[in-house]
């Protein structure tokens, strides 16, 4: 890629629409790690100019647990979970009267919009959150996103926005994704540290070998720059152009300054839910494969049938994602499962139709269709 080619990004980046935008909580924080009101309104000023020039906006916000914090006169951030979830259930309703209020005072209407992994990865709930995502962008209404903090479980838990940013970014086929943190870029070494050098333009993630990549020094946010490079990752593996910049130069960056980090695309467009198969999910059992098996389902991309399984592992129920693991048990790739662990192990091994006459036309299914497989293109173990 040319530099001209990182301009063209950063042209397409401050017109993309829908524009997908996720928010720190160190960018919403004041030194105390509480809710900084003022950044938050400087925030929704920008997004409302970006709205006004005739683009849609998808906002991703932290915030909800530092948002709890001073109604519950919590000193510091929580550390465990069922007090970070306390926080976040009394904070989130906060932080989205702010925004309704702010947003609000320049003619918007918000509306909330509350996800976990699982929610995202049923084939019905995700189908469902893209739906409701696209008819809010239909009414004008500016979607706030976040995790829905108070039942996510640790199992379960995105655990930081950033990730859920970049799958919100595919998943409504987003046109770029703008990640506000306290930092202004990507940086090649520690930020803290003198002589770190900002990295402009990130033609693919793997040709940041060089770039120590460190976890958060703000003391709020959860992820640090991990979190970002791997939903950077996500997103423009999905065909998204993503620029990561501070909360306070975002309205540079939606101007196409020369600010932040730009992320080109790795991919074309379109792949949103296998995207979501291989990132969002956590899987709560494996099926182990013969041979014969792995090669139907990685080569000749059918779906997986119980004669090619051998052993099943963990506990699941239906709609499941599971691993899918080849003999040596390398994982190959990753389905929505059509029975449970229970059943399952009964079926191994036989055929289909005699499945089907012995038990009924219901066992005739797939054990994972081949719509809800992933193949991995690296096996993990
Ligand atoms: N190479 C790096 N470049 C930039 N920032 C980095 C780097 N390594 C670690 N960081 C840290 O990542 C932090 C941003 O992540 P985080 O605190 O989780 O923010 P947020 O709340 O916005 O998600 C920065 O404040 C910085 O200290
Ligand atoms: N869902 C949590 C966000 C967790 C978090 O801190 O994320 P981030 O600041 O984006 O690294 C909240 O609203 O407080």
């Amino acid at each position: 890629m040319t530099a001209e080619d990182e301009q063209g990004l950063r042209q397409r980046l401050a017109a993309a629409s829908p524009l997908v935008v996720k928010v720190g909580s160190s960018s919403l924080t004041d030194a105390r790690g509480r809710l900084d009101l003022a950044a938050l309104t400087a925030l929704v000023d920008t997004l409302a100019a970006h709205r006004a020039a005739g683009h849609s906006v998808v906002l991703v916000s932290s915030g909800a647990i530092a948002a709890g914090m001073a109604p519950l006169d919590l000193p510091r951030r929580p550390s465990d979970l069922p007090t970070q979830q306390a926080a976040a259930s009394v904070g989130q309703g906060v932080l989205l009267a702010a925004y309704t209020a702010a947003f609000a005072a320049r003619g918007l209407v918000v509306g909330q919009v509350l996800l976990t992994a699982d929610d995202v990865t049923r084939r019905g709930h995700y189908l469902n959150a893209r739906r409701t995502l696209e008819r809010l962008l239909a009414m004008g209404v500016v979607p706030v996103v976040n995790e829905n903090d108070t039942v996510a479980t640790q199992e379960i838990r995105f655990g930081d926005n950033d990730r859920l940013a970049a799958l919100v970014a595919q998943l409504i086929d987003a046109h770029g994704l703008l990640l506000l943190s306290d930092v202004d870029a990507l940086y090649d070494g520690p930020p803290s540290l003198p002589g770190s050098v900002r990295v402009p333009f990130v033609p693919t993630v793997d040709a940041l070998q060089d770039v120590r990549i460190g976890g958060s020094e703000s003391g709020v946010g959860t992820g640090g720059m991990v979190t970002k490079v791997e939903a950077a990752a996500i997103a423009t593996s999905a065909g998204v152009p993503t620029l990561l910049t501070s909360a306070t130069q975002a309205r540079a960056a939606l101007s196409a300054a020369d600010v932040g980090t730009v992320f080109a695309p790795t991919r074309g467009r379109g792949r949103a839910r296998r995207i979501w198969l291989e990132h969002a999910t956590a899987p709560q059992g494996r099926l182990v494969l013969d041979d014969g098996a792995v090669a139907a389902v990685t080569e000749r991309r059918k779906s997986l049938l119980p004669a090619g399984i051998r052993a099943v592992e963990g506990t699941f129920s239906t709609g499941d994602a599971v691993d899918v693991v080849d003999p040596s048990g390398g994982v190959v790739a990753r389905g929505l499962v059509n029975y449970d662990s229970r059943e399952l192990p009964a079926l191994l091994g036989r055929g289909t139709k005699e499945l089907a006459r012995e038990l009924g036309p219901a066992y005739e299914r797939e054990v994972i269709h081949r719509d809800d497989l992933v193949v991995l293109s690296r096996r993990r173990r």
